[in-house]
């Protein structure tokens, strides 16, 4: 009977051998980048306890079932609507401007009133002292003597405090041979998905090659809410395993982008609240681990409009653990707070670079402060 032993056994070791070729096949098939199965990624001199196993077996890259049909919006109509939007969803600080100026008597009462109203806006208390300062040298008592005039002076001092001289571009510039890195970083819910396949898409409509990371590896929607914004756009996604880690899955992402020549790798992170430090500590190692393989380009802090003040609280712990390069603000559209625009470039130093204003594909736009403030005046 020995020999029906054996006879089995060769059997189970064929079916196994077969089944390894086909594992391969199908991973080269989806197009991953060929890489050790484990791969010890060296720490760095700055975090000799940051290691990372990346296990390239447990990463898949999802490319989009079918070519991208949908034709982008062009940049000028988009620009028109997105300001159409704005006007109205910064409702507030208009009509504080308009009452201001269409009042007979500006006295005590309005003033407080109206810096009131900006302060509401989330603008913060030493613009609004700026602000109103200015005005009250242009507004006499009696009401405006000129609108025009006024008018102008609003104008050029909220495009002062919105500051126009920053660097809003965005830095895509990379080492040859790698791509430029783009992480996407913020609390839970605020739009950093969306923003993803949002961006993704104006990339690639600016011909650049564009690979997503889906280093949400917590929730189980988030990868495929990614892998569905690349299919739209047009481009693939690399993932891994539910509950994996993070770093791994944006190292393997950047790893693959740079073996396939891709421009731009986005990274998508999983939402964390700032108060959560051992969530902090991981966004931090996700950084420094896709910078064992390149520069990371740009940190985008993606910004919920409507949360106002909470916003900044986010914004201070976020930019201590990674170093911030620019703000995504998002939900414009459904904010009458536009002042923290203002807000958070003050207290961070850094600009924000882009605004949504909705849930669909063509609603981020580059943040332009002429086109801010005129849709803050109705103009
Ligand atoms: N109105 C509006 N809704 C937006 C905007 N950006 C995102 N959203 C919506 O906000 C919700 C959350 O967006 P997600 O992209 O899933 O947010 P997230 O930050 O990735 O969420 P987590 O992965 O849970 O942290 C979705 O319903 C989006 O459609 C925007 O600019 N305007």
């Amino acid at each position: 009977m020995d020999w029906i032993f054996w006879v089995i056994l060769g059997l189970i070791g064929a079916a196994v051998i077969a089944a390894s070729i086909i594992t391969h096949v199908n991973r080269k098939s989806i197009g991953a980048p060929e890489q050790p199965d484990e791969l010890e990624a060296e720490p760095s001199a700055e975090t000799p306890g940051d290691t990372v196993v990346v296990d390239a077996e447990l990463v898949e890259e999802v490319g989009p079932a079918a070519p991208t049909l949908e034709r982008p919006e062009s940049s000028q109509s988009r620009f028109a609507r997105l300001r159409r939007r704005l006007s109205s969803s910064n409702n507030v600080l208009a009509r504080a401007l308009a009452d201001l100026l269409s009042v007979d008597r500006i006295d005590a009462d309005t003033w407080d009133d109206f810096e009131a109203t900006l302060i509401a806006s989330d603008l913060g208390v030493g613009p609004t002292t700026e602000l109103t300062d200015a005005l009250r040298k242009e507004l006499s008592v009696d009401g405006v003597a000129d609108p025009e005039t006024a008018r102008r002076v609003l104008r050029s001092e909220l495009l002062r405090l919105v500051d126009p001289t920053l660097d809003r571009s965005l830095n895509l510039d990379s080492e040859e041979g790698k791509p430029a890195v783009v992480m996407v970083v913020g609390v839970n819910g605020t739009g950093k998905t969306t923003t993803v396949g949002k961006l993704a898409r104006v990339l690639v409509a600016d011909g650049r090659s564009v690979l997503l990371g889906a280093a949400d590896t917590f929730r189980a929607a988030a990868a495929e809410q990614l892998i569905t914004w690349g299919e739209r756009v047009g481009v693939s996604t690399v993932r891994g395993p539910e509950g994996g880690d993070p770093a791994s899955v944006a190292f393997e992402a950047v790893a693959s982008g740079a073996e396939n020549g891709i421009d731009v790798v986005i990274v998508d992170t999983a939402g964390r609240l700032h108060t959560k430090t051992g969530l902090m500590d991981e966004l931090g190692k996700v950084k420094r681990v896709i910078e064992k393989k390149a520069a990371v380009n740009e940190v985008l802090l993606v910004l919920d409009a409507t949360t106002g003040q909470n916003g900044m609280m986010q914004a201070r712990v976020f930019s201590q653990v990674v170093n911030v390069t620019g703000i995504v603000l998002t939900k414009l559209d459904g904010s009458a707070k536009g002042g923290i625009v203002v807000a958070v470039q003050r207290e961070l130093g850094v600009p924000v670079k882009l605004i949504g204003l909705g849930e669909g594909v063509d609603d981020l736009a580059p943040f332009d402060p002429e086109g801010f403030v005129a849709g803050i005046l109705g103009e």
